[in-house]
């Protein structure tokens, strides 16, 4: 299973959303980090063939998903971010609806209904009304329909949205434990989101790929750029207006900031060790002073 994207740029009118985004992907789970706008949800439905690119293309196990989209769209799962279904189905009647929507055979399909909302921990309210469910009950349905024709390629867009911290432990396990051999990319804000379950981050900053690792390789890429100081409280002001802050904790005799920042930022701070929190913010600090 190989995915790869080839130059891809995107523009709407005068402005390029995408610029030349190139990679490969094997199996394995991506996480596509971008802030809001970076493209991400832009750049997923390039791959699904929902949005057309502009230039660029996409190449499934080395052929053009353009000479057959039915193909590619036959090994593809997607959730997209506006996932929409029918608020007085039930999750089954729902499931059994995107399963004959997708072409499966019918005595097939109740099964394999089953078996997905076993999966994601749904089976003892498969015939509840889905109005009737909770925001991270409808994500794991949203995630049992993307797989509901075993797909190599899962695309998850935003899927930790409104999901509490209890959900989102069941969703990374959940990823986990079905992403072996395939390839799966979610998208997120979220940095601790892909920390613990993506093998490998990509970094989507305005439409460009800046950087691609693990996890532990991108916060590498900051080492010697983040520091902690202690500032009193009439320096504040000017230090947050100056700097990218990525913490700042009060204490008795003033605040503790931690501060991202290629130079030393006062004489007594002390260099410390980057988190992909810190990195996030390093990529995005724009976004992060606003
Ligand atoms: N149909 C469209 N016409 C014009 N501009 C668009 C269109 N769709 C998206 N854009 C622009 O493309 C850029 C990227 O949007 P996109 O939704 O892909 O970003 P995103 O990273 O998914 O953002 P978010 O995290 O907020 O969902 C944004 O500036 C957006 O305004």
């Amino acid at each position: 299973m190989l995915l790869e994207l080839d130059n891809i740029t995107k523009n709407y009118d005068e402005t390029t959303v995408l610029r030349n985004i190139s990679f490969r992907l094997e199996p394995g789970v991506y996480g596509l980090l971008g802030s809001n706008g970076s493209g991400k949800t832009t750049l997923f439905r390039i791959i699904c063939g929902l949005t057309k690119q502009t230039a660029g293309t996409i190449n499934y196990n080395h052929g053009d998903v353009r000479t057959n989209p039915d193909a590619f769209r036959s090994v593809l799962g997607f959730l997209p971010q506006d996932f929409s279904y029918y608020p007085d189905f039930t999750a089954m009647k729902f499931m059994l609806y995107i399963a004959a929507l997708k072409g499966i055979n019918k005595k097939f399909a109740k099964n394999r209904c089953l078996e997905l909302l076993k999966l994601v921990g749904l089976e003892d309210v498969k015939h509840k009304k889905i109005k009737k469910y909770s925001g991270g009950m409808k994500q794991r349905l949203g995630i049992a329909q993307a797989m509901i024709n075993d797909p190599e390629v899962l695309i998850l867009d935003e899927p930790t949205v409104g999901l509490d911290p209890k959900e989102r432990v069941r969703f990374r396990n959940l990823i986990s434990s079905f992403s072996e051999n395939k390839i799966v990319i979610l998208s997120t804000h979220i940095v601790s989101d892909v920390e613990y379950i993506a093998d490998e981050i990509l970094v989507l900053n305005q439409g460009k790929l800046e950087n691609r690792g693990a996890s532990s390789e991108l916060v590498n890429t900051i080492n010697g750029y983040v520091w902690e100081t202690m500032v009193e409280t009439n320096q504040l002001d000017e230090m947050l207006a100056k700097h990218i802050i990525s913490n700042q904790k009060h204490e008795d005799k003033g605040t503790v900031l931690r501060i991202i920042s290629k130079e030393k930022p006062t004489h007594t701070a002390q260099q410390v060790q980057p988190t992909l929190e810190d990195l996030y913010l390093y990529y995005f600090r724009e976004d992060a002073r606003k």
